[in-house]
């Protein structure tokens, strides 16, 4: 064997563990094949750039920027249209803009998007009018619909993954270095959301302020150049590992191993098992690295994953997306950053104020409330106060579209009003006002701090 071979067999390792949450393929020969051609297939994003993340995600873990990261909870195979992918882009850069003003540090872009379309589930299956089939596991793996023909595995959806994500990845590659992401643009849209939507009139403080400052800038003579391009990163979960090893590979530069299907990958709440296939994959590769931890996570939990995940101590490496409940964070997340802290380590610690927040409305919606996403991130920020650690970042499921499936925000949404637009495949997202409310009131919490 070849150093090589030895190096990419490292990607193989997990394959004698217990993976959690994958789907049960009817035909595993046309799984073999569609691994082996997803094998041949081009890179989605350098290693160079993985490292570049990283980086970034130190600055984050020493306390010197901010994370946004968000998107959808599922992306849709027939959602990869440019207007769609626009719009939440749009979202993300003018939620970006505000937070950099109010942080006053530099704000970590990365998006939800262009590979998050595999989800795990709570049941395998489901039922309707007494007629009981396969669970819908995100586009990568099944169909939506509710009919057997949709609902049966087919790995062939794992290729038309790869190549969703490359159409989206060069959409967002075009728009973010190609001009159309330019501050000034980013900020005149925050305006427009400043004057014309009821809840934005608040936030005219603050979007003054920013025009103040980018004017400063302007007559300070800063080269209007250094506004153009934004620098953006794709990420999702680590969840299919079929597809997440097969697009693995080794870096020329470092004979390193990077998942190249997207420049972060996470592990999810339902598949941070310490001895499962999921740690072990995510232990092989070089990418940065983050983990969710729900409310039952122990500090000797905490402390194992990053014994595994980041044994260098590296800043950056490793960031905890810890999703507790509203309820609970205040009680739960001051022993693990206690622990983790003491330990020595520096992981970037990031909050997901949505999924410890769900819960279904009588109208059969699984929903979330504005107030308890907003109180989770104000129960994250307390404790990081209280302990003098730092608040790394938000990870929000959000759209650029007017939806209809989180309850509350300025332009408040009515229980009675989520059947109007609930396009979600998965999770309830934050709609385009939601999500630019929650920045500016982050915020105003931010500068509190
Ligand atoms: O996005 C996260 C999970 O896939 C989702 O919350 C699980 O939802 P379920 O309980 O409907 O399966
Ligand atoms: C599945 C998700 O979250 P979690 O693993 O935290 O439940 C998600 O981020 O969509
Ligand atoms: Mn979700």
């Amino acid at each position: 064997m070849t150093v090589n071979a030895d190096i990419h067999a490292g990607g193989n390792t997990w394959r004698s563990l217990p993976a959690a949450q994958q789907p049960e393929w009817p035909d595993h020969e046309a799984l073999r094949d569609v691994i082996a051609e997803l094998e041949s297939y081009p890179p989605l994003v350098f290693a160079g750039e993985c490292d570049q993340l990283r980086q970034r995600l130190g600055a984050v873990a020493r306390g010197e920027a901010f994370l946004l990261q968000g998107g959808d909870c599922a992306e849709a195979f027939d959602a990869v249209g440019a207007d769609q992918i626009r719009n939440k882009l749009k979202t993300l850069l003018q939620m970006g803009a505000v937070l950099t003003y109010a942080g006053q540090v530099p704000v970590v872009k990365v998006g939800r998007i262009a590979g998050q379309y595999s989800k795990p589930r709570s049941k395998p299956t489901e039922t309707r009018d007494g007629v009981t089939l396969p669970t819908y596991r995100g586009d990568s793996v099944n169909g939506f619909a509710f009919t057997p023909e949709a609902r049966t595995p087919d790995p062939q959806r794992l290729k038309r993954m790869y190549h969703a994500s490359a159409s989206t990845l060069n959409l967002v590659r075009a728009f973010t270095t190609g001009g159309y992401a330019d501050l000034r643009q980013v900020h005149a849209w925050n305006q427009d959301f400043v004057r014309s939507s009821p809840s934005g009139q608040r936030y005219e403080q603050l979007a003054r302020e920013i025009d103040r400052a980018l004017n400063f800038m302007n007559a300070c003579g800063v080269d209007p150049e250094e506004f153009r391009t934004v620098e953006f990163f794709s990420s999702h979960e680590a969840l299919i590992l079929d597809y997440e090893s097969a697009l693995t590979r080794v870096d020329s530069r470092t004979g390193r191993l990077y998942d190249v299907s997207g420049h972060m990958v996470w592990i999810g709440e339902r598949t941070r098992q310490l001895d499962g296939a999921h740690i072990e994959f995510v232990s092989k590769i070089r990418n940065p690295i983050g983990v969710k931890l729900g409310p039952t996570t122990t500090p000797e939990e905490a402390l194992t994953l990053i014994e595994r995940l980041d044994p260098e101590r590296e800043p950056g490496r490793l960031t905890f997306i810890t999703r507790m409940g509203a309820d609970k964070i205040r009680d739960r997340l001051p022993t693990l950053v206690e622990k983790v802290t003491a330990s020595g380590a520096q992981v970037a610690w990031v909050c997901d104020p949505m999924h410890g927040n769900t819960f279904e409305a009588a109208s059969g919606h699984k929903t979330r409330r504005f107030d308890d996403v907003l109180d989770e991130v104000k129960g994250f920020f307390e404790v990081h106060k209280g302990l003098g650690t730092h608040p790394g970042g938000i990870h929000v499921e959000l759209t650029g579209d007017d939806v209809t499936e989180c309850v509350g925000g300025g332009d408040e949404i009515f229980v009675d009003d989520l059947h109007q637009r609930y396009e979600t495949a998965c999770d309830p997202r934050l709609n385009r006002s939601q999500s630019l409310d929650l920045a500016f009131l982050v915020a105003e919490m931010y500068r509190d701090q």
